[in-house]
């Protein structure tokens, strides 16, 4: 064992198992483990974006939870607040360390960060040192031939694949050396990460933030990952993993994910549900290659033409969006449940992305911002992917003028219409034909349910058909630009 003293910096990693930067911190005599607020989170940003108020309650729980696990081994976490590099300085004098070990991030802010930090300890004669945690494989090792990255994500997940998806994940630690009692950080409660008000207080009902609650969910839904290719897209089953808020804090990795997977399915990829989930292990993967390769997507368009784009921005459609309140059923359900619960199921997200984009015509980038406010797994380069891919204004996008239909999606989606009557109680009694499009219903239909449109719900903000062709109108005036 060495002599020296190693800080541990936690980011996006919030785990003690399979984490690279501490694994690499073991045979030091003294480990300090770190976690750094800076003044506006160190969330990505665009234009002043601050992590989300969903996302800080989760975070104030993570830590809670790491550093209860850390404690568990003889260790603790110490927290600050503060520009990383004069933290990470003061600590290392404070301390007496030598070295700062930290596993990656990969958005624009995160590596204009990390090259900041390696350049300022460096210069200060500490050694500086990242590692790979937070992906199965980082995006400069995935190229097509001429070296350049993919745009399209089936080519890119044959070639993830072709490097292999199995990477090593390394074990965690049984003990950890003591933190010096004079090293002190801040309570975690002093962060100021609890939203003011309780619309937060119900998430604890759905999540349990943490390593510990990442395996948990985890476990229970490797019973039922065999069916997962037939429930993924069901609005109304509980058929997907709900993982996204551990892997976005790194409470559990992909490589573990992929490994336990494997354990359990050693012929994952031959298999329908094991391998249409590790597929969509895989488009977190592809996401986060866009993001590194297009770094400008954050904000623009990847396909230029999309510029021209007469968006109207109407403020009451925006607000009748966030609110859940468009008149729309399945689009209402959705955004009212992430406001309850922070979560959307991705066939949702694919709907109202859908309705407010086109429908709406509301510019995709005031969708994603609501998004990562609202969002407990709010994650910079999967969000900003999702929005462009939707919207039709990004790589490998679904053609402009395929519009969701969100009666049909609905119907299709959520055939018994539960989805719909649990998140819209007021329309809980119209009969199955009359739940996905109300104001198609008869008079008296509505009046036994006890519903009144534009009293007890909205009648629509948009007429679908109309707001289809204008959308598609709008899209006839851009599509000669140059991409
Ligand atoms: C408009 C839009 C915005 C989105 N914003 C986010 C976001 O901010 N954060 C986020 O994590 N995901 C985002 N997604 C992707 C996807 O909707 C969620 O990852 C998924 O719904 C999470 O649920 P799950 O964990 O049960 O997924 P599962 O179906 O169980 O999938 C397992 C894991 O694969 C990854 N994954 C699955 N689908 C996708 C996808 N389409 N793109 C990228 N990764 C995927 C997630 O990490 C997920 O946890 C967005 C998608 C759209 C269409």
């Amino acid at each position: 064992m060495s002599t020296s003293s190693i800080l541990v910096w936690f980011r996006q990693d919030l785990r003690l198992a399979d984490n690279p930067a501490l694994d690499a911190a073991l045979a030091s005599e003294h480990i300090i483990p770190v976690y750094i607020l800076p003044p506006e989170g160190e969330q990505p940003r665009r234009d002043g974006f601050i992590r989300g108020g969903a996302s800080r309650w989760w975070l104030h729980h993570s830590l809670a939870a790491l550093d209860r696990d850390l404690r568990a081994l003889g260790s603790r976490l110490i927290i600050r607040r503060g520009e990383p590099t004069e933290v990470l300085a003061s600590l290392a004098t404070e301390s007496g360390a030598t070295a700062v070990h930290w596993n990656r991030r990969l958005e624009p802010a995160g590596i204009a960060t990390d090259r900041a930090v390696k350049q300022s300890l460096r210069e200060q004669g500490l050694a500086a040192q990242s590692f790979a945690g937070n992906y199965l494989l980082e995006p400069w090792h995935v190229l097509n031939k001429q070296g350049a990255p993919y745009k399209v994500f089936t080519p890119y997940w044959k070639a993830l694949l072709a490097e292999g998806i199995d990477r090593p994940v390394v074990s965690d630690p049984e003990r950890l050396p003591p933190v010096d009692k004079a090293i002190e950080g801040e309570p975690i409660d002093s962060l100021g990460l609890l939203p003011p008000l309780d619309w937060a207080d119900g998430f604890a009902d759905w999540w349990t933030p943490g390593e510990a609650g990442a395996w948990d969910r985890f476990e229970s839904f490797l019973d039922d990952i065999s069916r997962y290719h037939e429930t993924r897209n069901r609005l109304d089953l509980d058929g997907t993993s709900r993982l996204s808020p551990h892997l976005h804090f790194g409470e559990i990795s992909p490589r573990q994910v992929v490994a336990r997977v494997r354990s359990e399915y050693p012929d994952a990829l031959d298999e329908k549900g094991p391998e249409h989930f590790l597929r969509e292990v895989g488009w977190r993967e592809f996401g986060a290659n866009l993001l590194y390769h297009f770094p400008q997507t954050e904000t623009d368009n990847l396909d230029a033409r999309f510029d021209h784009l007469p968006w109207r921005n109407d403020r009451d459609h925006i607000a009748a969006w966030q609110r859940g309140e468009t008149g729309i059923p399945v689009v209402d359900a959705a955004m009212r449940a992430l406001w309850t619960t922070g979560w959307m199921h991705n066939r949702a997200r694919m709907i109202v992305a859908s309705f407010l984009t086109k429908n709406c015509l509301v510019d995709w980038r005031i969708g994603a911002d609501w998004f990562m406010d609202t969002l407990v797994d709010a994650d910079l380069p999967s969000n900003t992917a999702g929005w462009q891919w939707v919207a039709g204004t990004g790589a490998d996008a679904a053609p402009y003028f395929r519009i969701f239909n969100p009666v049909l999606q609905g119907e299709k989606f959520d055939p018994d219409g539960a989805f719909i009557r649990r998140w819209v109680p007021e329309l809980a009694e119209l009969p199955d034909k009359a739940l996905y499009a109300p104001w198609e219903a008869k008079p008296s239909t509505l009046a036994d349910a006890g519903v009144t449109l534009g009293e007890t719900y909205p009648e629509p903000i948009v007429g679908l058909k109309t707001s289809r062709e204008r959308a598609l109108e709008a899209f006839q005036q851009i599509k000669d630009y140059e991409r």
